[in-house]
């Protein structure tokens, strides 16, 4: 591995107008504008990495602020000095002594770390020559092991039980490779159901995606039980008893009225409620998944869970049915490989958080990860797509009838066209200069 020290780190902050057509819109976030701070580092001897985190808009200065202020952390340092002992590196990041304060592992700060993680493993995977999942398929599991943090999360996972899984996961790896090869990882989309929607794209959009193949829709409830009811009805009675549907709040209710809201919605028949209230009220969660069991109705919730910590507890707590990883709001793969195991630990399936700009990109690393070396099952599981923005990647994810099929190029998928950068820089590029002339 000679790729020579980290030389330079540049943040941008990159926005889509999203809002303009209510694409993305739920009952808390009714004009999102898609956005990234997209981070690209480059070596002295020109090799670069990319990566990024995931925002909704407003506030993305913010984060790409928090990303300069942890590039002292990261400049001067080698690749190999970084994943030699990925574990301390994590540390430092998370860890330092005075930037932990403005989290520890949650907010602002840790989606810089993210992002910055983010970028450190494309680089790797591509100073190895291969797309991440394949890197993280072909480490040992002592390898694996020592990029997690394990504290604050020993409890409930300890070093030799995560070395235990990975090891027992072994076997039969290579045919699991294969397969994803051939048929790729089942996928559920959320195109068609964002809440600003009319009923006429609803439906329109639906019954494009089920003559694409789609068999499981997500759609937006939460704002007004009249309209959810009709939105649901509609969408159940075009894609029939059989195929899944699931719903999801952001967050919108409290704890009593998420279970009165969704009874409401019980005769729809989703699989999951998602976000039903606070990401970070644990027995809130709880007392849901208690009340929405007879009703065959799971929990899930994860995209705006801020840290692993935040995962043990859920999963100590049985407040989750389906655990949703996000590759951007965690710090990158080193969280995210322990989140992935504790959720095997506790027996609950992930079903990965992805759309927004650059997510699905980035997590189907992940979850072709999981199926491969960790859960070894594709029952309950399944792993967001959105029809967004991937014209603006330079490897775009590729679906074909309703799976992510396995990226080949090196890297994490994360390189954005430079050309889409620089258009969509906030405020000065060129889409921003001609909205704010309109
Ligand atoms: C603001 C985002 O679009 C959010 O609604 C995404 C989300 O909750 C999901 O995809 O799930
Ligand atoms: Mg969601």
């Amino acid at each position: 591995m000679a790729s020579g020290k980290i030389c330079s780190l540049a943040a941008r902050d990159v926005r889509f107008p999203t809002s303009l057509e209510q694409h993305g819109s739920d009952a808390m976030h009714t004009d999102p504008d898609y956005s990234a701070a997209y981070v690209i580092i480059e070596t002295d001897s020109g090799l670069k990495g990319f990566g990024l985190t995931f925002t909704v808009g407003r506030g993305t200065e913010i984060v790409v602020c928090a990303v300069d202020a942890l590039r002292p952390l990261v400049l001067g340092k080698s690749l190999q000095e970084i994943t030699s002992d990925f574990r301390a590196f994590y540390r430092q990041l998370t860890s330092d002594g005075q930037m932990r304060w403005l989290g520890p592992e949650k907010g602002v700060i840790h989606l810089a770390t993210a992002a910055l993680l983010n970028a450190v493993w494309d680089l790797w995977a591509r100073t190895e020559g291969k797309p991440v999942w394949k890197l993280l398929v072909d480490m040992d599991p002592q390898q694996l092991v020592s990029c997690i943090d394990f504290r604050y999360i020993s409890d409930a996972l300890t070093e030799e039980e995560a070395l235990d899984i990975l090891q027992k996961s072994q076997k039969d790896k290579q045919q699991r490779v294969e397969q994803m090869l051939r048929e790729g990882y089942p996928a559920y989309t959320t195109s068609c159901g964002w809440l600003g929607y009319t009923d006429q794209t609803l439906t329109q959009l639906c019954s494009e995606a089920l003559a694409e193949g789609w068999s499981a829709f997500k759609v937006k409830v939460g704002a007004d039980l009249d309209d959810d009811i009709r939105r649901c009805r509609l969408i159940r009675q075009m894609i029939g008893p059989e195929k899944r549907l699931m719903i999801d709040a952001n967050q919108r209710w409290d704890v009593e009225q998420a279970v009165a809201w969704v009874t409401r919605l019980a005769e729809f028949q989703p699989l999951w409620i998602e976000e039903p209230t606070s990401p970070d009220d644990i027995l809130g969660h709880a007392h849901i998944s208690k009340a929405l069991a007879p009703l065959g109705i799971g929990v899930a919730s994860g995209e705006q869970c801020h840290n692993r910590v935040m995962f043990k507890q859920f999963l100590q707590a049985s407040a989750l049915q389906f655990v949703q990883i996000d590759s951007c709001r965690v710090g990158s793969i080193n969280e995210n490989l322990a989140i992935l195991l504790m959720a095997h630990k506790f027996n609950v399936p992930v079903c990965p958080h992805a759309g927004g700009v650059g997510l699905c990109e980035l997590v189907q690393h992940l979850i072709l990860f999981d199926y491969v070396c960790v859960s070894t099952s594709l029952d309950k599981r399944m792993c967001e797509y959105v029809d967004h923005l991937h014209e603006h990647f330079k490897n775009p994810t590729i679906i074909k009838n309703a799976h992510y099929m396995p990226p080949m190029a090196p890297g994490f998928s994360s390189e954005m066209l430079e050309s889409s950068v620089d258009k969509h820089t906030f405020p000065h590029g060129e889409v921003w200069r001609s909205i704010h002339q309109l």
